[in-house]
């Protein structure tokens, strides 16, 4: 009885040994996301009716705001097609009693038969009529609430904290959600359907009531075990969704890789191709056993809900027999009985067809719904003193930052100061936290301890969007927009109109015009090998249209500004390199506090003020030669790297293998 009527409960994962070997064990969400909400996971039959009606309310609240004439269209459409149906058992009726229980000639009953004839003729055309207007409002209605519900989730995407994005938590929901509009869209057609269902329900019910009070009970006995089954089988669909949501996205990926362009010369040469082929194999055939369960399980419900569905039809036909025996009822109301409880059952079983599709999707929709909360509880705060348009001065002071998921501080008691028409250098082994600091600086991230003031004020208290506004980053992994190259520098700052005359200082800026000419439409070529006709950059290319992108943003604001740049040259030859540094450096103006973070020693050295960090932590600063002075970590660095190009250094030896190797 558990099996069919207890909460629907998560298969247990089964892992597959390709996920074993591949990410160590099941990727499978331990809904554990959903349970601090909704403790217990509302998937019991009770608990999802009684949050249905919230969700159904909310679908239509977009649907009144996309086009209440639409909405309203639909709703008098379908309560006319109810009222119709009803008055078409009332002519079936009187066609009956004028057929079974009339008197005089065939001829003469045969003309009593006309207007009932008539009116059910007229009744299907209006009906036809109002059906074909209400299936086109909802054709308007339904791309609208898909777009109001898409524009929400991006829009709350956008406007979320970067900490947020970094939460694997809240990644997962993004994830879910994005399925909520696709459902709220389709939640429509339920919703116009249940609501035609549960009309002609109601005036069918009326109809059977007015005929026989007994008619009225069976008819519904009819339909439960129907209801039942399909709401069953919904959640257990939606269940299964959930907890291989992982395997199915994970499996994808692996399918992705083998086809993607970066990974094209590994999965050759290495023979990575094959191998994951085999697992993605694999993988893809525990799902399809998923699949299986869920059809056989499926099919079972359904199954033991027909059966229970059928007893209660025998037992109704069973009880009108016994009616119409007895003298209870006569054969012309049995007659239309018979018609009323098969139109009656059927639209029964659609409602609770609709009813379970409309819970179906509610359940994605409740998804989107959470998310949209979430996201309002994550978003970046609007409003706020606006940043002065003179600041001096950008002050960490014993900044500590910690990611959600980590034990330990990625940055610790950090204090630097920025001073405007400088150049700050921030050096560091990997994982050392540069890339967090300046994150920190940029305000995408906020302090957990100390303060990061801008002039004299907190960045707690500033407008955070005017504080983006004066920030310009360029990061080693900046974004390659699929547009033009125009475009591509534009997007630096776009709300800023600007034609190519306006973008060639920051191309020269960027020594990206060869780049530029080298392309067959200039600044208007297409910059995206997937687009036909569009062309690929090399990568040493496309940093320099981030540069260019860097200079446009900068120069395009005359108030005070941080700009940061996070490993620019990685791409660059050594020449390139040595001008990219130049150039960087010239961007240092009296309103502009410039921030390089590097790994080329070479680079920094000409910086106005060097910080060194380690393991999260300020461990030195200085000028360069202050710091190669103090021999400390930033001299050890600096004569490694210099070590390597020193004319008579010879090409360096590798170090002696510590263990020595089987090969
Ligand atoms: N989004 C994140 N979520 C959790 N931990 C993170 C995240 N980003 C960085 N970290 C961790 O924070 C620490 C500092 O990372 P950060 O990227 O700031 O170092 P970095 O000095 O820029 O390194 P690299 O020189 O390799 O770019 C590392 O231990 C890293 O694993």
């Amino acid at each position: 009885m558990k099996r069919f009527f207890g909460p629907v409960k998560m298969a247990e994962p089964r892992v597959s040994d390709a996920e074993q070997e591949l990410f160590g064990g099941p990727l499978r969400y331990d809904m554990g996301w959903s349970h601090h909400e909704h403790a217990g996971l509302d998937l019991t039959m009770m608990s999802a009716l009684r949050s249905m009606p919230a969700l159904v309310g909310a679908t239509l609240r977009m649907a009144w705001s996309a086009d209440r004439r639409a909405l309203l269209a639909v709703a008098v459409s379908e309560i006319g097609q109810g009222i119709a149906a009803a008055v078409g058992l009332l002519a079936i009726n009187a066609v009956m009693h004028a057929l079974l229980a009339g008197t005089g000639s065939a001829a003469q009953r045969l003309h009593a038969l006309l207007p009932g004839l008539l009116a059910a003729a007229a009744i299907g055309v209006v009906n036809s009529a109002l059906s074909a207007w209400s299936t086109s409002r909802a054709g308007r209605l339904e791309p609208m609430v898909e777009r109001i519900a898409t524009t929400q989730y991006l829009a709350a995407a956008v406007g979320v904290e970067l900490e947020a994005i970094d939460d694997p938590d809240f990644r997962r929901l993004v994830d879910v959600a994005q399925y909520g509009p696709a459902s709220a869209r389709r939640m429509i057609g339920a919703c116009v359907a249940a609501l035609n269902g549960l009309i002609s329900l109601i005036t069918t019910a009326g109809v059977l009531a007015v005929l026989h009070p007994v008619l009225l009970p069976l008819l519904i006995l009819i339909a439960a075990p129907r209801g039942w089954g399909a709401m069953r089988v919904a959640q257990e669909r939606y269940v299964s969704v959930m907890s291989w949501i992982e395997h199915v996205r994970a499996s994808r990926l692996i399918g992705n890789l083998l086809t993607e362009r970066s990974a094209a010369q590994e999965v050759r040469l290495h023979a990575v191709g094959t191998f994951l082929l085999s697992r993605y194999q694999r993988m893809a055939e525990s799902a399809e056993a998923e699949q299986e369960r869920l059809a056989s399980s499926k099919a079972l419900t359904e199954w033991v809900a027909s059966a229970l569905s059928g007893l209660a039809m025998a037992a109704t036909y069973g009880a009108m027999f016994w009616l119409i025996m007895t003298g209870h009822m006569s054969l012309a109301i049995a007659g239309t009985a018979v018609i009323a409880v098969r139109t009656g059952s059927a639209s029964l079983g659609a409602l609770v067809m609709n009813i379970n599709q409309l819970h179906e999707e509610s359940l994605y929709v409740r998804d989107h719904g959470r998310f949209l909360a979430q996201a309002a509880q994550r978003i970046i705060p609007e409003g706020g003193d606006p940043v002065p348009e003179q600041i001096k001065e950008i002050v960490l002071d014993r900044v500590t930052y910690r990611y959600p998921d980590r034990d330990t501080a990625a940055l610790d008691q950090v204090s630097l100061t920025l001073p405007m028409g400088s150049v700050t250098a921030v050096v560091g082994e990997n994982g050392s936290g540069k890339s967090t600091l300046m994150k920190l600086l940029s305000g995408l991230l906020l302090p957990q301890d100390g303060a990061l003031r801008w002039g004299d004020a907190d960045i707690t208290v500033l407008d955070r969007s005017q504080v983006f506004e004066r920030v310009s980053l360029l990061t080693q992994d900046f974004q390659r927009w699929p547009v033009t190259a125009a475009m591509n520098i534009r997007l630096g700052r776009p709300a800023h109109a600007a034609t190519s005359q306006d973008l060639q200082p920051s191309v020269d800026y960027a020594g990206a015009g060869p780049v530029i000419a080298k392309l067959p439409d200039g600044l208007r070529s297409l910059l995206a090998r997937m687009f036909r006709g569009a062309i690929e950059l090399s990568g040493g290319e496309w940093q320099k249209v981030g540069l260019a992108r860097t200079h446009w943003r900068s120069s395009t604001s005359q108030a005070d500004s941080v700009l940061i740049v996070d490993e620019p040259t990685s791409a660059l030859d050594p020449e390139a390199e040595i001008e990219a540094f130049d150039r960087i450096r010239r961007l240092a103006a009296p309103n502009r506090a410039v921030v390089l973070v590097t790994h080329r020693m070479s680079g920094v050295r000409h910086a106005d003020r060097i910080y060194v960090l380690n393991h999260g932590r300020l461990t030195e600063h200085g000028t360069h030669d202050e710091l190669m002075t103090a021999q400390g970590r930033y001299a050890a660095m600096f004569d490694a790297q210099a070590a390597q190009y020193a004319p008579n250094a010879g090409i360096p030896k590798p170090a002696a293998p510590t263990v020595a190797d089987p090969a």
